[in-house]
């Protein structure tokens, strides 16, 4: 137990040693010096129960570092309760719950702490912050081709991250944005060109992906134009839960490696990136794409990358592009079409910015349109894309993690989850509602007696109950805390794609909303949004379905 607690490792060889050889050893001795041989079963049962008592003994008694973390008595016991859960996509309200039970450190496994304290934020994740946890060890089944976002070693990480900030900063941004607008023309065209009733959730997917494979890889993907007939998203979101699985216990990922038939949907998810990445390879730069940045191009003196972790860096781009632009924009629409007054604001806003005629593809006015601003900021407070983040973890060769009252030893992993910091009332007045409003008060844009007053909690539209019921605060003081704002996470580890995220979402918000009126399908039930979306890491979400008719009354 001391062996495997101190010596942690990945390394499948060193498990069967630790786990075979006591009990063997013991048979050996007892056979043929003592003379007293019994069944191999039992001394390997003896061993492992013994092993296993001593494991689940220490993790729930006092000399446990993290005893003195409150939290559920079985999750103390194995990761195995929290991985299942995980599985549900329930993660993010589960740790909402235990936090709203246990205060603001919870322990939600035998190694592991939920954290919600805003103050410590900078201290763990700042830039002198912990390394990334060993999560996507388990996801991506490896130890050794892990993509940027789960290296794990702080400098190595840095190193790697060095070529996503060029390829993704502002330079590199602005060579590349035609692609955004290009995408955003086809969408909205496409748009127009259905019949009756779209589920919109679609259509943003299809746009981001394209996107991101134009940015990425210079092409190769036409969902927009094709639809989706090779099932890229089924295959993704189908990939995302044993990965979340094997995430939380990222030692299993390796055994599970070696069963080919169990790993079928996250294979194919892998596939996925390695096939983008190699046509790519294959055709060559055309433009300066993120690959371009990625494979050193820009850097003649530089030798180019592994070709490994260009495919892994390349799966990446295809789920930190993709899926987290098309969740925003989607939890955009649900809460535009849920909430007319904030739709017909926002419309006000695009029209005194781009009226008739003037140009929506295009940046030209996006810095000074606050409401817009305001609208995404608070989309993605109520449904961050990534609700839960990405785990750290103290190394266990280090002293250890000290942040105000809190220790954290070595070994220990934590999360600072960006749905539970953003859905406190210590954090923002009328957490649960949809409030753009909020921004620009806090902004100095909009003085507090002017204040409309947010909507009963997620939706005020007349196909939901909710909105007769009556509301609870209205006499609450004011709170928000910017620093509490996690959607794109914090310090020098954080999203690498905010500025890019940023562009696409208002452009296609401008753009739609220049060209249509929008509403829900009659009747649809809109509370169910809230209910069904779903965390793995990424997110999935249930449709959001939407009439569109043209503005200018052409057909
Ligand atoms: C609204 C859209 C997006 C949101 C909310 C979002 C959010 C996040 C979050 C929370 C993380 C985890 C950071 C951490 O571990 O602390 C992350 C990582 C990352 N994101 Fe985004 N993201 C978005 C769009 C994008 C786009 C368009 C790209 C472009 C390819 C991108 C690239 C990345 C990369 C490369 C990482 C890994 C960063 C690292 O580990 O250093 N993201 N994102």
């Amino acid at each position: 137990h001391q062996l495997f607690r101190t010596r942690e490792t990945y390394r499948i060889d060193v498990h069967g040693v630790l786990l075979l050889a006591p009990p063997t050893l013991l048979l050996v001795l007892d056979a043929y010096i003592a003379g007293r041989p019994r069944s191999l079963l039992a001394y390997y049962a003896i061993y492992w129960t013994s092993l296993v008592a001593s494991v689940v003994l220490y993790r729930i008694s006092p000399f446990h570092p993290l005893w003195r973390y409150p939290g559920p008595v079985w999750c103390r016991t194995t990761k195995f309760w929290h991985a299942a859960l995980a599985t549900t996509g329930a993660q993010p309200k589960y740790l909402q719950r235990l936090h709203e039970q246990y205060g603001d450190v919870v322990r939600f496994g035998p190694n592991d702490v939920s954290i919600r304290d805003p103050s410590l934020i900078g201290a763990l994740m700042g830039s002198s912050g912990v390394g990334k946890g060993p999560n996507f060890i388990g996801a991506m089944l490896t130890t050794t081709n892990v993509p940027m976002v789960g290296i794990m070693d702080v400098e190595e990480h840095l190193r790697r991250r060095r070529a996503w900030n060029r390829g993704l900063g502002p330079a590199a941004l602005k060579e590349h944005e035609h692609v955004v607008f290009k995408r955003a023309r086809q969408l909205v065209e496409r748009l127009g060109e259905q019949q009756g009733e779209v589920n919109i959730g679609d259509w943003l997917n299809y746009f981001s992906y394209d996107v991101m494979s134009d940015m990425t890889f210079g092409g190769g993907s036409e969902l927009l134009q094709d639809g989706d007939a090779n099932n890229v998203w089924r295959v993704l979101e189908e990939g995302v839960v044993p990965a979340t699985f094997l995430g939380q216990v990222p030692w299993l990922g390796l055994y599970v490696a070696h069963l080919p038939a169990a790993v079928k949907a996250l294979d194919a998810f892998l596939h996925l990136g390695k096939d983008f990445a190699m046509r790519r390879i294959e055709r060559g730069s055309i433009t300066p794409d993120l690959f371009h940045y990625l494979n050193n191009e820009d850097l003649p003196d530089k030798p180019p990358p592994p070709l490994q972790q260009l495919v892994d860096d390349g799966i990446l781009a295809v789920v930190a592009g993709a899926d987290t632009v098309s969740s925003a924009m989607t939890s955009i629409f649900h809460c535009l079409l849920t909430h007319p007054e904030t739709y017909r604001r926002l419309q006000e806003e695009v029209d005194r910015s781009y009226p008739p005629g003037e140009d929506a593809f295009s940046p030209k006015h996006h810095r000074e349109m606050t409401y817009l601003q305001a609208v995404i900021y608070e989309a993605i407070r109520l449904y961050p894309p990534v609700m839960t983040s990405s785990p750290r973890k103290v190394p266990q060769d280090s002293p250890g993690v000290h942040a105000g009252s809190l220790y954290l030893s070595p070994g220990t992993s934590f999360l600072i989850p960006p749905f539970a910091l953003h859905r406190d009332p210590r954090n923002f007045s009328f957490p649960e509602s949809f409030w753009p409003e909020r921004w620009l008060i806090a902004a100095g844009q909009l003085a507090p007696p002017d204040l409309p007053l947010p909507s009963p909690p997620h939706v005020a539209s007349k196909t939901s109950p909710a909105a007769s019921t009556p509301q609870p605060y209205l006499q609450s003081a004011f709170v928000h805390n910017e620093s509490a704002f996690m959607a794109f996470s914090h310090g020098p580890m954080n999203c690498a794609g905010k500025g890019l995220a940023m562009l696409e979402m208002r452009t296609v918000v401008c753009a739609v909303l220049q060209r249509y009126d929008m509403r829900l399908r009659e009747g649809w039930n809109a509370s169910c949004y809230e209910e069904r979306y779903r965390d793995y890491f990424v997110s999935t979400r249930p449709e959001v379905p939407v009439v569109l008719v043209r503005r200018d009354g052409s057909v």
